[in-house]
């Protein structure tokens, strides 16, 4: 299990976050490692702007949620913010409604299981985002959401450690995410298609 240093989402990264949540205006986003609240800022800071959804995040440490929870409050986002202190995976197993955007930075070999967890709940077009590519402990998480057979597009930001984003597919989808570049062929075969559906 990683140490407990505290490495928050970068500026740009957070920067990233907000846009990504304005543009698709989630109902529910789901965060996974809440830690002093950084990320979770620009996440709510983008469904007040939306004026709609919320946010739940998730934090292990009781200290660190207790000090979140004030920054919070301090900011006055903390109406729009749901913090679940303890270990996420219970309270996510439970959830009884889609995650319409997901930030996975919580520890790193814990993104794969909160995924796979999270999936029966994934709406197609959600994105899910995953910061830190670089960390070895990650490689897992990453091997999953690269291999087109599991459903989703991938591809990896690459600013500070990196983020991975990634967009669950619908079923259908899955047929156009296999192999590298269809060629001017496989794009007119694939626009037909689209036109059928
Ligand atoms: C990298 S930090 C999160 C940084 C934060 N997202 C930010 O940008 O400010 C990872 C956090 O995940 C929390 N964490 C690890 N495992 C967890 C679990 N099973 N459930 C909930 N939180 C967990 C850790 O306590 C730690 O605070």
């Amino acid at each position: 299990m990683a140490s407990g240093i505290y490495m928050p989402i970068s500026e740009p990264g957070g920067r990233l976050l907000y846009s990504l949540v304005r543009a698709a205006r989630p109902g529910l986003v789901v965060e996974f490692g809440t830690s002093y609240g950084i990320s979770t800022l620009f996440l709510a800071a983008a469904v007040r702007d939306n004026g709609t959804g919320r946010v739940v995040t998730t934090e292990l440490s009781a200290a660190k949620a207790a000090a979140a929870r004030r920054t919070f409050a301090a900011t006055g986002l903390d109406d729009v913010i749901i913090l679940l202190e303890g270990d996420a995976l219970e309270p996510l197993a439970a959830l009884d409604e889609p995650a319409g955007f997901v930030l996975l930075d919580g520890w790193k070999e814990l993104c794969l299981p909160v995924l796979r967890l999270l999936e029966p709940r994934l709406a197609p077009g959600t994105l899910v985002v995953a910061d830190d590519v670089d960390m070895e402990e990650l490689a897992p998480y990453l091997e999953y959401v690269r291999d087109p057979a599991n459903g989703y597009r991938s591809l990896t930001f690459p600013y500070d450690e990196g983020m991975e984003i990634s967009c669950r597919l619908r079923h259908r989808e899955l047929r156009f995410s296999t192999g590298a570049h269809p060629g001017e062929q496989g794009h007119r075969r694939r626009k037909a298609q689209l036109a059928l559906q």
